[in-house]
């Protein structure tokens, strides 16, 4: 009774593994990696290839805006070239991300892995209706883990289990510059974003929505 919810925001939230193999760093970038983030994914979102709402194989868009880095996601592949928004080459992986990756694992894990070499990412841009239905990231031939990484608005990040997009599943509020990371018995789980939460960003980030850049190992 004594506590004062209206202060919670200033508690410092505790790392938390979510499931088996699934962690949960909160405030894990600095806000100058954040704002660095945001500046990377304007240029990224710019070309080669455009930002888009991915197309669905059964006609639907996506709320969701996508640009991809070193490969091109579609529904339900991987390939070099962005055939459904003009063909272009997509843009390099670069290497800093990769470094960054390599930093995300051994946050969540505690055990660095030089080994770890993401190969594709996907930036994802939610505007303040977007959403992302349960699912599996699972066209990667590597079970290596998914690095997530979210900036700007918070959201309603959803993990579920590896059975179905049903519960059991565990609700996680993820905030400006936590990362979360799965793999292990948790790379197959299935994920969504239920909403996000729009103007919780720090206006100090010149965002408006929520930016999450995941990193994959295609292992193709
Ligand atoms: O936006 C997120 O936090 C999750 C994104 C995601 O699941 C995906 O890109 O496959
Ligand atoms: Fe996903």
């Amino acid at each position: 009774m004594a506590h004062n919810k209206t202060m919670a925001f200033l508690l410092p939230r505790d790392t938390a593994v979510v499931a088996p193999g699934a962690v949960h760093v909160p405030d894990w970038l600095s806000v100058d990696r954040q704002r660095e983030l945001v500046a990377a994914c304007r240029q990224w979102a710019a070309g080669p290839v455009p930002m888009r709402h991915t197309r669905m194989p059964n006609g639907s868009t996506m709320s969701v805006q996508t640009v991809c880095l070193g490969w091109h996601w579609v529904p339900y592949r991987y390939s070099r070239t962005a055939d459904d928004v003009g063909g272009g080459q997509v843009a390099e992986f670069p290497s800093w991300l990769a470094e960054l990756g390599r930093d995300a694992v051994e946050a969540a894990y505690g055990a660095r892995d030089e080994s770890y070499e993401p190969d594709a990412a996907l930036i994802n841009f939610y505007d303040s209706s977007a959403k992302m239905g349960m699912h599996q990231d699972r066209e990667e031939k590597s079970l290596q883990p998914v690095v997530s990484l979210s900036v700007g608005d918070s959201c309603l990040f959803r993990f579920g289990n590896t059975e179905s997009r049903n519960r059991p599943w565990t609700d996680v509020r993820l905030e400006s510059g936590d990362l979360f990371v799965f793999g292990d018995e948790s790379r197959l789980a299935y994920h969504g974003v239920m909403k996000t939460y729009p103007g919780t960003a720090d206006p100090a980030l010149g965002l408006e929505g929520r930016l999450n850049i995941t990193l994959r190992v295609t292992g193709l």
